[in-house]
């Protein structure tokens, strides 16, 4: 299965995908306000931006979240009820349906006594306006649409092969034995969790850079420097000028995801009895790998509460002496994160288009300190909010 979908996470994929890229960050980013006075909720834009790449890539599809709506309310994107109304619900349920402690009784309740979790669970979700339910009609609205859209696209017999749901449905008819097992239903979860992969976790690190260098004028100054110097607004750069004429940029993106690690915590289940630092854990235990707590380690970082991009320079003695598993936010090993360059390249890109145009500042209206949500990923409790100046070059 992974094998199936990694190359599209080639770099000769990637770099076919530089240009739609590069017009969903354009359209995201053509008209942010920049009145002295007016916030931008720059989380709730990321994950638009987020969702309409991934949306591109996974389903060969232009989910026009980022697009200004013409006059008429269209934003000439393609006209597709199921896919335009399976995004509604996925944008729905990412940001306004949280099942968080203050939502859900379920949760609570587990909390105090887990065995009764699961059973009122299942009565809550029949109880019209508890959160369990909300949740329960959003996860069946999503998952039906989902279906819609992938028993169409396994009758396209053009479909190509550019995008995660053409090369599993290839795949599929390829090889006879397949077909048992990439059950529609199996390809609608794993098409949704490829959706849910790519958004959020893109999203908030984006943002979550954004309100970072904003704290940070010095570091917005550098960066600024090393982008401007790249060449003019209009020099689009390629996979490779991504990848190595960025140093500064490369080390902000680095030391933003140590600051923020959306994903702290990562699981394994032992196969076979093993013996970690003293304790033997019997075959079947799980284990929680906690990145989030290993990129705060003031033996591999020092001053872990700064914000420090020069820690990642490839001279600076801390980075030499680093452990190379001290900071591992996409993951290790086989089950790493198969987005790392995909979603690396899109957060430059983001990023270079941004500060070629703006600059920002924290809005007064924001918490100080930043309040998250501790869901399977980090978010922001209240939204990254901003103001925008647009710069004078
Ligand atoms: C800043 C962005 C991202 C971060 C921080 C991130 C982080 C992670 C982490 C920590 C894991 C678990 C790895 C492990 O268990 O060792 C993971 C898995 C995964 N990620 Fe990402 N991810 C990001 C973007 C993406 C994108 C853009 C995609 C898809 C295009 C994606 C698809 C996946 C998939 C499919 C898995 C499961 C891999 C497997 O189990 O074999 N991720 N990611």
């Amino acid at each position: 299965m992974r094998n199936t979908i990694i190359s599209m996470y080639q770099p000769s994929h990637l770099s076919s995908l530089i240009r739609k890229m590069q017009c969903v960050v354009e359209s995201a980013a053509q008209n942010l306000p920049t009145s002295e006075l007016e916030d931008i909720t720059f989380s709730d834009l990321s994950l638009k931006l987020a969702t309409d790449v991934i949306g591109q890539a996974a389903f060969g599809f232009d989910f026009g979240l980022t697009k200004e709506p013409s006059l008429n309310g269209s934003n000439n994107v393609q006209n597709d009820v199921e896919v335009e109304d399976f995004i509604k619900q996925h944008m729905y349920s990412t940001t306004t349906l949280k099942m968080d402690l203050s939502g859900s009784f379920s949760i609570i309740l587990g909390l105090i006594c887990p065995i009764l979790r699961h059973p009122f669970q299942q009565i809550l979700k029949r109880v019209p306006g508890t959160t369990d339910w909300k949740v329960d009609q959003t996860n069946r609205k999503l998952m039906k649409r989902l279906d819609q859209i992938v028993e169409k696209r396994a009758k396209d017999k053009d479909r190509g092969s550019k995008d995660f749901l053409s090369l599993i449905l290839n795949a599929r008819e390829a090889e006879k034995g397949l077909k048992n097992v990439f059950t529609s239903d199996y390809i609608s979860a794993l098409s949704y969790e490829h959706l849910l992969a790519g958004s959020a976790t893109t999203s908030f690190t984006l943002s979550s850079i954004l309100y970072l260098v904003a704290a940070h004028p010095e570091v917005e100054t550098n960066l600024t420097r090393e982008i401007d110097s790249f060449g003019g607004h209009d020099l689009m750069p390629t996979t490779h000028d991504l990848q190595h004429k960025f140093p500064y940029l490369d080390q902000v993106v680095k030391e933003a995801m140590r600051f923020y690690t959306v994903s702290p915590l990562v699981a394994r289940e032992a196969s076979k009895q093993v013996e970690i630092g003293g304790y033997v854990l019997p075959k079947g235990t799980w284990i929680w790998l906690a990145i989030g707590v290993l990129a705060k380690h003031p033996k591999y970082f020092a001053e872990p509460n700064k914000f420090q991009p020069e820690r990642f320079n490839p001279t600076c003695e801390e980075e030499i002496q680093r452990h190379p598993y001290a900071h591992i936010p996409f993951g290790i090993g086989p089950r790493q994160c198969i987005g790392i360059k995909f979603s690396i390249q899109e957060i430059k890109l983001a990023l270079i288009h941004l500060y070629r145009r703006y600059s920002f500042q924290h809005s007064p209206n924001m918490e100080k300190p930043l309040e998250f949500e501790y869901g399977i990923v980090l978010n922001f409790k209240y939204g990254v909010k901003l103001r925008v100046i647009r710069r004078s070059t």
